[in-house]
């Protein structure tokens, strides 16, 4: 049995996410901010901590970014992939709306829907979508803007429901660890997450990125962050198809480490959507291990 972390409290899509995840029998901690989830399993106090990462609407998550980038390491194992759409609840009853709370991604996926039905409510952020139930609950806000299991924690009244400006948004979760355990085996259809500070000079971004395309290594996220440090300074996290333990994955990232020794790796696992890897002429795992059986033979001087 597992003790797995979560962004909570109670009712929040990230409680959903880590549901998913989780087996039969493993306990779930709800933590009222995503660094708290982080720290708990960097205590120990978990086993791993279950976090969004990115919303197709909204991007990505920088709470969930930074808190990877410092601090010990931790490795993402598992992910997961959930519909985003929205209910809004209101105390029982209640007429007179005046303030609409939720997390500020949420608030920024449902903004023409509050334009149009709810006209001259003031959006407020809060610390996550259920933690604007309990506000509204608490009287402190007129309505909530949250997951659809909301409801089940909170004695509100469905006001809306499939609540989205955008159809089909999908948020994503990482589950994760610290780096002693094992990493998931690959499948074919994976997903390699490092972040990379890389130095502040002409091209070093683009050395970096040329190091995966010339392995044929596709792209499924790039984002800039601060480094927190000097003013300008950024850190790049970098998604990409494959598996650490492919060798044209392990091989670069040896070159991505040649080229920038602050480089984190942040986990290879399954990707919740199934897509298999993009395969590319001569970039293929058979390739790079043809490739490196042939100079091993050059250096035996065993060359066919
Ligand atoms: O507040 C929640 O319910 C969360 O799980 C966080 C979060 C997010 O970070 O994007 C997750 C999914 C939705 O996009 C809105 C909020």
């Amino acid at each position: 049995m597992a003790r797995i972390a979560y962004f909570g409290p109670e009712g929040t899509f990230t409680e959903q996410a880590a549901r998913s995840l989780a087996d039969d029998g493993d306990e779930l901690i709800p933590f009222e901010t995503i660094p708290l989830a982080l720290s708990a399993v960097r205590k120990g106090e978990t086993d791993s901590a279950c976090v969004p990462v990115e919303n197709s609407v909204e991007g990505v998550v920088p709470a969930t970014l930074d808190g990877l980038a410092e601090q010990e390491p931790l490795i993402a194992g598992a992910e997961a992939l959930l519909p985003v759409h929205f209910s809004v609840l209101t105390r029982p009853g209640a007429t007179d709306i005046r303030t609409v709370a939720s997390h500020p991604h949420a608030l920024a996926q449902v903004r023409l829907w509050v334009e149009a039905n709810l006209p001259g409510a003031k959006p407020v952020a809060t610390s996550s979508t259920a933690a604007a139930a309990v506000a509204v609950q608490a009287g402190d806000f007129d309505a909530a803007v949250t997951a659809p299991v909301a409801v089940q924690h909170y004695p509100l009244e469905v006001r809306a429901t499939e609540v989205a400006d955008v159809r089909d948004a999908r948020t994503r979760f990482l589950l994760v660890r610290k780096p002693h355990h094992p990493l998931p085996e690959p499948t074919g259809a994976d997903r390699t997450s490092v972040v990379a500070a890389a130095a502040n000079r002409t091209g070093a971004l683009a050395e970096l990125l040329t190091e995966l395309a010339s392995r044929g290594i596709n792209l499924t996220r790039l984002d800039a962050r601060p480094a927190r440090g000097n003013f300008g300074e950024y850190r790049f996290f970098f998604d990409f198809e494959g598996h650490v333990a492919e060798p044209r994955i392990g091989d670069a990232l040896a070159a991505l480490r040649r080229r920038c020794r602050n480089v984190r790796f942040l986990g290879s696992h399954p990707r919740a959507d199934g897509v298999p890897a993009t395969s590319q002429a001569s970039a293929g795992n058979e390739d790079f291990v043809e490739a490196a059986d042939w100079v091993a033979a050059v250096r035996r001087g065993e060359q066919a």
